[in-house]
């Protein structure tokens, strides 16, 4: 990872549990970090840290009874997000809370909000809470098109099944594909995710995208050359990365996300060597970005992907119906 820091030397992170309460309307709450505190002012989802020997369950269901005087039900895990802070290292283990009981009240003084969850990204949080936001709204899977080998028509079929069957992110990717045909093919592929609400991305042609009012995902090299977000805001903008500099750059173009790999082997990049969920955990650390796992994954790996902090899986064959 270069940066001069040796695994060796590193810190072992703290362990933070933190939970995802819902009211009826479905509003979520915030706690807003009080004067004094590490990162006071920012708004955070409540929970705590975890003592020696307790069980993340039990953690969280101590926290929220001191911090806020509710009994909790513990729900599924959500995202679990290892996160390097300039004096610390922590991994954020963000569980779904259940049944609640109780009248919420800010017991250590805190500020509380139940925010409508369109609303989550307005409010000011810690670097490591805009991956757990990325995973409360956004997709798990991010589809990447296999280039089109046969007809038109059954690639078009395709993306179709791969629409009905739930995915709502895609990106529009045909390495070799000429460039009329591929146009024409985009401008379909494009009716059909907006006609499933799902969101699209072209690989690499920003000009093509503006013009289709759709987002781009970059690829590395590309992103390396750019100095501006190549879109305007709420034109989503991805980027594939494998070093930590070039997730530096996405991070500071403001990019929604990355797609970060081979985390596994994978037939699409036969030499590359894989980065394990270690290595990805050790590059998710550094920035606060969604990342996508990429390179041998598919639905079935979503849950050890998240684990790890990732937004889920991004894949060609795995997520492209056969
Ligand atoms: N609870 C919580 N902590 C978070 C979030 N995001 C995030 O970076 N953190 C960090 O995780 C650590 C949690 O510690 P905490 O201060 O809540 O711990 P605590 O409730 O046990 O209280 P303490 O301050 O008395 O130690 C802090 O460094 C905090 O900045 C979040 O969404 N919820
Ligand atoms: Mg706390």
């Amino acid at each position: 990872m270069g940066e001069g820091r040796s695994r060796e030397a590193q810190t072992p992170p703290v362990d933070v549990v933190a939970g995802v309460i819902r009211d009826k309307a479905g509003r979520i709450l915030l706690a807003r970090r009080t004067e004094g505190r590490d990162l006071a002012g920012l708004w955070e989802f409540p929970g705590g840290k975890r003592e020696p020997g307790e069980s993340p369950e039990a953690a969280l269901a101590r926290e929220l009874h001191e911090e806020l005087g509710i009994d909790i039900d513990c729900g599924a895990p959500l995202i679990a997000v290892p996160q390097r802070y300039p004096h610390k290292r922590l991994r954020l283990d963000v569980r779904m809370v259940g049944a609640w009981r109780g009248t919420v009240k800010g017991l250590d003084g805190q500020a509380l909000a139940w925010a409508p969850p369109h609303t989550l990204a307005s409010y000011q949080m810690p670097p490591a809470d805009i991956p757990v936001v990325a995973a409360l709204l956004q997709p798990d899977r991010y589809l990447v098109t296999p280039a089109p080998d046969g007809s038109d028509a059954a690639w078009l079929e395709s993306l179709e099944r791969a629409l009905d069957a739930g995915i709502r992110r895609v990106q529009l990717r045909a390495p070799h594909c000429a460039s009329a045909r591929w146009t024409q093919l985009v401008e379909a592929a494009v009716d059909a995710c907006r006609r499933h609400g799902a969101e699209v991305l072209v690989n690499g042609d920003i000009a093509l995208a503006q013009a289709l009012r759709i987002g781009v995902h970059l690829r590395a090299a590309q992103l390396m050359q750019l100095d501006v977000r190549p879109l305007a805001e709420g034109m989503r903008v991805g980027a594939s990365c494998h070093t930590l500099d070039e997730l530096r750059r996405a991070e500071s173009l403001g990019c929604d996300f990355a797609v970060v790999g081979p985390v596994a082997d994978t037939l699409t990049h036969p030499d590359a060597t894989p980065l394990g969920w270690t290595g990805f955990a050790a590059l998710r650390e550094e920035v606060a970005l969604p990342m996508y796992a990429i390179g041998g994954m598919g639905a079935q790996d979503i849950d050890v992907a998240r684990a790890h902090g990732a937004q889920g899986i991004a894949a060609i064959r795995g997520l492209w119906p056969t």
